[in-house]
């Protein structure tokens, strides 16, 4: 192809984007508030009688919709900041705001509620019920969310067809691949409608193209249960993926 016809292609390909553009209806992919905001944030432990200071000064932001990794070595604080974020723990110093919740002054009946209603989990080892079928384990969910139990049925099958377990959705977790197990994990936690997902090295035990299908489910679930997602991972061939990743070296971002 000519250098004239090449450029004529490249001008027709925008012209049709540009006319399908014209014909969709507007949705703006980032909103400009922020869905969590992490500022100044510490976190001390007591070891023996000693401060081990694990977090040095984190600031953040999830915007609905992102996919953000938060990625380091195994010990630079990643699952700690996790737990902060969903607000299973609080910081020594700084703030951490869900919206407008200040999670680092609220107490944890408080926090406990925020995150049944709007806060899914999601964890390397699954953490599934053993006995129960993908269905139950993700109606359970439901059941623990107080969702009124008419609601159950259409819900768990859409989230289980989501994210491709349709066909599988009478099996019990020894009956499903590692990866099968995990898309189970994601149906379950954002069987609730959450708005943001947390998930501590979802990929961690699985085989390249088994993590791949869980960031692909990942893509499909935030466009269509508009979620936000933060992960962590050592992983570096998913990042490109995400929308942002922060680089965690000893408690602090590089
Ligand atoms: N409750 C706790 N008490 C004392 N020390 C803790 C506690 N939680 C975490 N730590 C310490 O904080 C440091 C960071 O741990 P964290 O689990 O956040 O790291 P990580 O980056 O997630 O590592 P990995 O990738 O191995 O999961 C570690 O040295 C750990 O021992």
């Amino acid at each position: 192809m000519g250098w004239w016809r090449s450029k004529q292609a490249t001008k027709e390909a925008v012209e049709s984007d540009a006319t399908r553009e014209s014909e969709a209806p507007y949705i703006p992919t980032i909103e400009t508030k922020p869905l969590l905001t992490v500022e100044s944030v510490e976190r001390t432990f007591q070891v023996g009688g000693q401060p081990l200071h694990v977090l040095k000064g984190i600031a953040m932001e999830l915007r609905p919709r992102q996919l953000v990794m938060l990625r380091g070595r195994s010990g630079s604080g990643k699952t700690t900041l996790l737990n902060m974020i969903g607000g299973l723990d609080q910081p020594t110093k700084g703030h951490i705001f869900f919206q407008d919740l200040p999670f680092h002054s609220m107490n944890d009946d408080e926090r406990t509620k925020v995150r049944r209603k709007h806060i899914g989990f999601i964890f390397q080892a699954y953490a599934l019920m053993p006995l129960l079928s993908a269905y139950e384990n993700v109606e359970l969910s439901l059941r623990m969310a107080g969702i009124p139990s008419q609601e159950w049925k259409k819900r768990v099958e859409h989230c289980l067809d989501l994210v491709g377990l349709a066909k599988r959705m009478h099996h019990r977790p020894f009956e499903l691949s590692g990866g099968e197990q995990q898309r189970v994990a994601i149906a379950k936690a954002i069987a609730h409608r959450p708005s943001m997902l947390l998930a501590d090295e979802p990929t961690a035990e699985l085989d390249s193209q088994m993590a791949a299908q869980i960031m692909s489910v990942f893509q499909t679930i935030i466009r269509t249960e508009q979620v936000t997602i933060c992960m962590t991972t050592h992983d570096p061939t998913i990042l490109e993926v995400a929308d942002h990743v922060y680089e965690m070296v000893d408690g602090k971002f590089i």
